[in-house]
Parts: structure tokens; sequence; C-alpha cells
């Protein structure tokens, strides 16, 4: 189902730089929100325990959905488990791990499989970063990652181990390159196609995915979105190509953003 967004949208003036202002929509009944949390949502922090929940964020997520009729989702890197500690008592439904694991609106789970490989891929990373101060292993039930933020010039170091230690044998995992970080994660998965399967069923069904994300593994979303005739939202001040069609600066901006959603359809 194709729509033609002018019909829907009202535009804000003062476009950015290179891409324009997303537009907002004023009936979340032809809509269905996916949105990314760290860098999106949320203000990236030094370390991923060290993120800071805006107090009112929560509840302004739970309004959009309901305002949606329920098609809203968090589409993130993070586990699902990790999503529930920073949005608690909420419970959303969640794309985790770049879409290795689901938690639809009714609450049942879809997961791929744990490769057998990840537990010993694990124990050397460790070894790798206890080796190299300022690197942080992020241990996740599917997947893993390495940061570097406390260590920058260690990047392409951090990036090239990882390859070796997953693309050298045979694991079902693939690396994604993210800020400041590389992790692994299981292969076949991305954010588009976790945003698909969303799609199939109601309250998603039948709306246009309206994707805001910051990072490599949301571009996958991106072009879910746009194949549908739907709206990608980029985050972020760099001017790295990307396969969204407009732009908000950083997070503060997108939640400012999604409050103007709330008030253009609740007034
Ligand atoms: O898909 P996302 O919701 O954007 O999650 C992507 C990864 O985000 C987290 O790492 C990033 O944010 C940290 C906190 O701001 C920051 O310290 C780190 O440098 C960033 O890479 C998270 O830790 C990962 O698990 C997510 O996959």
């Amino acid at each position: 189902m194709k729509m033609d967004l002018a019909e829907d949208m009202t535009r804000p003036s003062a476009p950015p730089s290179d891409m324009p202002l997303p537009a907002v929509p004023r009936d979340l009944s032809r809509w269905a929100l996916f949105l990314d949390i760290d860098g999106t949502l949320l203000d990236i922090a030094p370390s991923p325990d060290a993120v800071r929940i805006p107090p009112d964020l929560p509840g302004m997520l739970d309004t959009l959905r309901e305002q949606a009729g329920g098609a809203l989702a968090l589409v993130t890197g993070r586990e699902i488990r990790k999503v529930d500690e920073f949005f608690a008592p909420i419970c959303f439904p969640v794309a985790g791990v770049h879409g290795a694991e689901l938690r639809m609106p009714d609450g049942s789970r879809k997961g791929t499989p744990i490769s057998p490989a990840l537990p010993g891929i694990i124990s050397e990373l460790q070894v790798f970063v206890d080796a190299n101060p300022g690197l942080l292993l992020e241990r996740k039930a599917r997947a893993v990652a390495v940061h570097y933020r406390q260590a920058p010039e260690l990047g392409d170091e951090v990036e090239a181990h990882v390859r070796l230690l997953v693309e050298t044998q045979e694991t079902g995992l693939e690396v994604q390159p993210g800020k400041m970080v590389v992790e692994i994660r299981p292969h076949g998965v991305d954010k588009g196609r976790a945003i698909e399967l969303f799609m199939e069923d109601a309250p998603y069904a039948g709306r246009l995915p309206l994707v805001i994300g910051d990072d490599w593994t949301d571009e996958a979303a991106f072009r879910t979105a746009n194949a549908r005739g739907g709206v990608s939202i980029r985050v972020g001040r760099d001017t790295r190509p990307t396969e969204a069609s407009a732009r908000l600066l950083d997070p503060t901006a997108v939640r400012a953003w999604l409050a103007s959603v709330l008030e253009s359809v609740t007034v």
C-alpha cells in the first residue's frame, strides 16, 4: 500500500543541511513506528551501561504506541532484557540484537539459534580485551560486542581481530561494525528483515513504516521503509552516505520531533 505522504503530513520549516527534516504525520492510524535506541532515542554515552533514560521518554513512547493503535516497536542492537530494564515497567514490542530476537505485541517471542561457535569466540575475545586497556566486552546471549570508545586508536585492530575470529571458520555469525564498536551477530538477520516480520501482522500490517535510526545497522531498516513507500529518518550530523530520506540532527531532536508528532495527533 503506497500513499501520498503529502496527504498526511505537515512539514516543519527550517530544513537542515543536506537532507530535509521529516514531515510530521497527522494521522498515526496510517503509520507503523520503528525506533532505534542508542544514538536515536538515547544520547550516546561513554559505555553501554552509562546511558541515561530521560524520565519522560518511556511514557511518551507508550502514548505514541497507544495513539498509533499499538503499531510501534523498538528495533535495536540491544538485548530485549536490556530494553526492558531501560523502559521498565513498560514492555514494548522489540526486535533485539539487530533482529536476532523478537518480541511481538502479544508477548510471543522468536529468536535465531545460538551459534555453537559463540562461547569459544567470546573466550578468545575476553583474552584480547584483557590485554588491551580501554576495550570493553559486552556479552549477549546470541551475540557479543567489543567496544573501543575509550581506546579509539584500537578500532582497526579490533575489527581485524574480530573478522579473523568470525570469517576464517564456519560460525553462522557475521561482523557488524557500529559506533566505536565491532559486534558479532547471527548470520542472516538484520533490522530490515525484523521490520518485515512485524509488518506481516496486526497492528502493523497495512500501514506505512516510519523508521528512525542513526547507525550502519539501521540502513537495512531504511531500505525496508523506502521499499514499502514509508519514511526513513537518519539521525546524525555527519554526511556519510545513507539510504534515509530525511534527517534529524541528534537524539534531542528525535525526542522533540516525536513530541511534536504527539501534539499534532492529539490536538
Ligand atoms: O541499534 P542500537 O539501539 O543503536 O544499538 C546499537 C548498539 O548500541 C550500544 O552501543 C552504542 O551505545 C553505547 C551507549 O551510548 C556507546 O557507549 C557505544 O560506543 C555505542 O556503540 C550497545 O552497547 C550495543 O549493544 C548495541 O548493539
